[in-house]
């Protein structure tokens, strides 16, 4: 198969770890016999440097000409003080409302290998597998007004129903294929969005009979996402909320260096992004971990490409180079031996590698 991919490295780290899904994806390529052609764009802070917009022209036709964008991460100290509309993020935000990625889908997943990494007991990590499917375009980082002066500042949180339909749909219909289980995150005893939101999540829940519904308030899902994470499937939730939870629930696998995601709409056209920003603390130093980068790319080959065999094959190869204690410094619990990034990337890509030999050997003898 042949599929073009627009990689938009970003800012901080963002560059570092593209540059190791970059290098995974090429092996997966050679490997499996396809061509991935890789094209670069600005976005973030890189872009406001080069053209003087977060998110230029230029980029935008990029990833509108490409099967699928690989993006690493925005923003940092240089540019926090610049005006909203010159801004990193600005860039972030207006490329998932461009291409109308609604959903965003967050995996957290225990890998058996790094259960002592978690500040959580063993026992309390060990089966947790969940998904939070995000709603991506809408709310509080879109809603217009949005201003401050020196005396007060304004944000709106605006929710119509058709954005909470397709997102509550769109979870609905991916419980249905997991463990049937939907749990649907809000502020309903306050925020009149919630209310809507709710309102809708019960109506929906008519349509999939065979899925499990149940209602959290965010603060008490907050509690329950550290206390009991093995207890959620499914997680549907606003914009602001979802992101928040993510990144607390990267806490549960040791590292938010582990968690990727996708950001989707209704076909396979995707925006592949790790769930961390741009960890100005660590950049250039060669010492952030690309798993969630990675990962990330493993699911832009199932879903965008329909490459499930290539997607597993990259999953298992970072299992195991984590089963044969590899990390990078975030995880490794005995620092000195913690691997670079371009480290404990090339070990994926011998893993990869691996892989194939043994698989060419077993069919050899069948
Ligand atoms: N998707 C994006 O582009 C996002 C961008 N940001 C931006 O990133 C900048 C920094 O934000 P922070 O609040 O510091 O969040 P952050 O996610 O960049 O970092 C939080 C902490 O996690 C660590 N970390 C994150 N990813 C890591 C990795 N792959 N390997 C090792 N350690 C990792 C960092 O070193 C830091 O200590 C800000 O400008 C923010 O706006 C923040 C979140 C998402
Ligand atoms: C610009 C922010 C909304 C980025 C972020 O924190 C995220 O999407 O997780
Ligand atoms: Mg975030």
């Amino acid at each position: 198969m042949e599929k073009r991919v627009a990689v938009l490295p970003g800012d901080g780290i963002g560059p570092e770890v593209m540059e190791a899904a970059v290098k995974v994806l090429e092996v997966v390529g050679r490997r499996f016999n396809h061509t991935f052609e890789f094209s670069y764009g600005s976005i973030g802070g890189d872009a406001i440097d080069r053209h003087r917009n977060p998110l230029p022209d230029e980029t935008i036709a990029l990833c509108e000409s490409s099967d699928a964008v690989l993006l690493g991460a925005v923003g940092g100290p240089k540019w926090d003080n610049n005006p909203s509309e010159l801004r990193p993020e600005k860039g972030l935000l207006a490329i998932r409302k461009h291409f109308d990625l609604f959903a965003n889908l967050r995996p957290v997943k225990a890998v058996p290998s790094l259960l002592q990494a978690s500040p959580l007991k063993e026992e309390v990590v060990r089966e947790v597998d969940m998904i939070i499917v995000r709603e991506l375009t809408g709310g509080l980082y879109f809603g217009e007004p949005s201003n401050h002066t020196n005396q007060s500042g304004v944000d709106t949180l605006i929710y119509t129903r058709e954005e909470i339909e397709r997102i509550v749909e769109k979870a609905f219909e991916l419980a249905r294929l997991r463990k049937g289980k939907l749990t649907s995150v809000d502020k309903a005893n306050v925020l009149e969005s919630s209310k809507l939101w709710r309102k809708i999540v019960d109506e929906k829940r008519k349509m999939f009979p065979d899925v499990e519904v149940e209602h959290q308030l965010v603060d008490s899902a907050a509690m329950k996402i550290i206390t009991n994470p093995a207890a959620f499937d499914v997680i549907v939730t606003e914009n602001m909320f979802g992101d928040i939870l993510s990144d607390e629930a990267s806490v549960i696998t040791g590292s938010l260096g582990l968690l990727p995601s996708a950001s989707v709409r209704s076909d396979r056209f995707g925006l592949y992004e790790p769930v961390h920003g741009s960890a100005p603390d660590v950049a250039g130093k060669g010492i952030a971990n690309p798993a969630a980068a990675i990962l990330s790319a493993a699911m832009m080959l199932r879903y965008s490409f329909g490459m499930e065999d290539e997607a597993a094959a990259v999953e298992k190869a970072v299992n195991t180079v984590f089963e044969d204690g590899c990390f990078t410094k975030d995880l490794a619990s005995n620092q000195e031996r913690a691997l670079t990034t371009t480290e404990w990337t090339d070990k994926v890509v011998d893993e990869l590698d691996l892989q194939f030999v043994s698989n060419s050997i077993m069919f050899s003898y069948v």
